[in-house]
């Protein structure tokens, strides 16, 4: 599976160091930034009259090449500067700006809106008069494209420092950022293109790409495809939709005990005998618990014997209560890593307040407990104890809808029981899961994410 890296701020620096070292200067990257983004614009947007606004550092300087890209194929360009260029390359590319140069203050709006105000170099919150002046462009412009970043995004952690218009195109440089992932400033980018400058560089962070999935061959039989355990308790459906969940995401068998025998469930599902003997079995390729559990001193216990077993878990839901009971220590030295899946609330419960990005966050979870973390949400960030981490390439607000959290648990265990390890099998169950719900469409409810996941994982073969 190959992925897309996701770059920091400080980590585009560096490449952009190391390319300069190597003898490429930085006017050139702006060249190729300035040109790769006017491409863009000239495909997305057409030839309408243009308004870019250039800010004093080398986002401007992009913004000043964009200007010149475009004018030299006929648009109608015209440019509003926020300040004076203050970097050598952004003067440069300002120099050669051949057309008037406006006041931001004094810009009036035209339909295609280029913010090349601030990039990755943005250190607090625009001045209100800044912020309140690109909103109106942006508000009255038809077609709002932004340069790096929209102007006003802290590209750590995706905060909004001002009020940020939404864009319909932003154009990034060798890499995304995790600004363009992470929630709030993920919705307001529109269609994400990732232009090549010329500039490499490394990364333990990279988005949740499509997992290979390895369909079933002559040489299959049903425990080798994976076997889920789903140990239920108390709300037999949570576990029921894990359940079924779990098949539907490739497991070759699932069995779901603790909970009475339902005729609702397929009857592929086997409901039959004890946690405890159901424990007992080799063949075992990962357990779900927690989903419809309710703590309490059974549910502790079984947790005590899922802790002593040697099996890969998938914890959820009631499991994460009850393991915030005993805190995230508890989770250390296990055999197989185990896989977190908590919702913001069960986040905190667990781990206490952590500062920094969700991406740091996530970290320091996986690092204090030792075990693979799904932080979900709109933006699930999916973290392994070493420090690599995932984003989600987006999520259907539709998963907003009970039990939807159940059914990724399952499609995790299936990832999980197929081989994969804890790290992976997290990412993939995350992928599967948003690309059911989008398959599954509006109004979905979680059954239908379970039916759809067998279409999900029918793409990954
Ligand atoms: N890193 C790279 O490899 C490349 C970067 N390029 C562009 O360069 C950008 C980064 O350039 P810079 O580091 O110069 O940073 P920016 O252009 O994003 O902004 C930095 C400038 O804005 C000022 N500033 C920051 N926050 C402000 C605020 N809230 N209000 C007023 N002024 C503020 C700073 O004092 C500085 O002068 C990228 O986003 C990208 O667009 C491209 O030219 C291509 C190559
Ligand atoms: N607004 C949203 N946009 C996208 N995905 C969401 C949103 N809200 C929740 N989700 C996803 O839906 C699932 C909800 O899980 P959870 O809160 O545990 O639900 P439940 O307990 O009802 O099963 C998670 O995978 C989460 O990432
Ligand atoms: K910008």
């Amino acid at each position: 599976m190959s992925e897309r890296p996701i770059w920091s701020a400080a980590e585009m620096r560096a490449a952009e160091e190391a390319a300069i070292a190597a003898g490429t200067p930085v006017e050139t990257l702006m060249d190729r930034a300035g040109r790769a983004a006017a491409e863009a614009i000239w495909r997305f947007a057409g030839p309408l009259p243009a308004l870019v606004l250039c800010g004093p550092g080398n986002n401007g300087g992009d913004g000043y090449v964009i200007a010149r890209v475009l004018k030299a194929r006929g648009m109608d360009v015209a440019v509003a500067a926020l300040g004076d260029p203050k970097t050598p390359a952004a003067h440069a590319a300002a120099g050669a700006w051949a057309g008037p140069v406006a006041t931001f203050e004094s810009a009036e709006p035209r339909p295609l809106l280029i913010d090349a105000l601030f990039g990755t170099g943005l250190r607090r919150s625009l001045d209100d008069g800044v912020a309140a002046q690109l909103a109106a462009l942006a508000e009255d412009a038809a077609v709002r494209v932004a340069v790096d970043l929209p102007s006003g995004v802290a590209t750590h952690d995706g905060a909004l420092l001002s009020p940020v218009p939404v864009n319909d195109l932003t154009i990034t440089f060798a890499t995304l950022k995790p600004a363009h992932r992470l929630q709030p400033a993920a919705r307001h980018m529109g269609r994400i293109v990732v232009a090549a400058i010329g500039v490499a560089g490394e990364s333990a962070l990279a988005e949740i790409g499509r997992p290979l999935l390895r369909a079933p061959g002559p040489d299959d039989h049903k425990y080798k495809r994976g076997f889920v355990l789903v140990a239920g308790g108390d709300l037999a459906g949570a576990a029921e939709l894990a359940a079924e969940a779990a098949l539907r995401a490739g497991a070759g068998a699932v069995r779901l005990l603790g909970v009475s025998p339902s005729a609702a469930l397929p009857r592929a599902i086997m409901q039959s005998g004890t946690i405890e003997t159901g424990l007992d079995d080799d063949r075992l390729g990962a357990v779900v618990f927690g989903p419809g559990t309710l703590p309490g001193p059974e549910s502790d216990l079984l947790l005590t014997q899922l802790l002593a077993s040697d099996k890969a878990l998938v914890l959820d839901a009631g499991a994460l209560v009850l393991l915030a009971n005993r805190g995230p220590d508890a989770l250390r030295g296990l055999p197989e890593p185990a896989i977190l899946t908590p919702h913001p609330g069960e986040f905190s419960r667990l781990f206490g307040e952590i500062g920094g990005s969700k991406v740091d966050r996530a970290r320091a979870a996986a690092a204090r407990s030792g075990a693979v973390v799904v932080d979900k949400g709109p933006d699930t960030v999916v973290a392994a104890p070493d420090g690599r981490a995932g984003i989600s390439a987006g999520s259907s607000p539709w998963l907003a809808t009970a039990g939807s959290g159940d059914v990724l648990a399952g499609a995790i265990a299936a990832a999980r029981a197929a081989g994969f390890d804890a790290f992976a099998a997290a990412k993939a169950g995350v992928w599967l899961h948003q690309r059911a719900a989008e398959i599954a469409g509006p109004g979905l409810i979680a059954d239908d994410v379970v039916e759809a996941l067998a279409l999900a994982f029918a793409e990954c073969t």
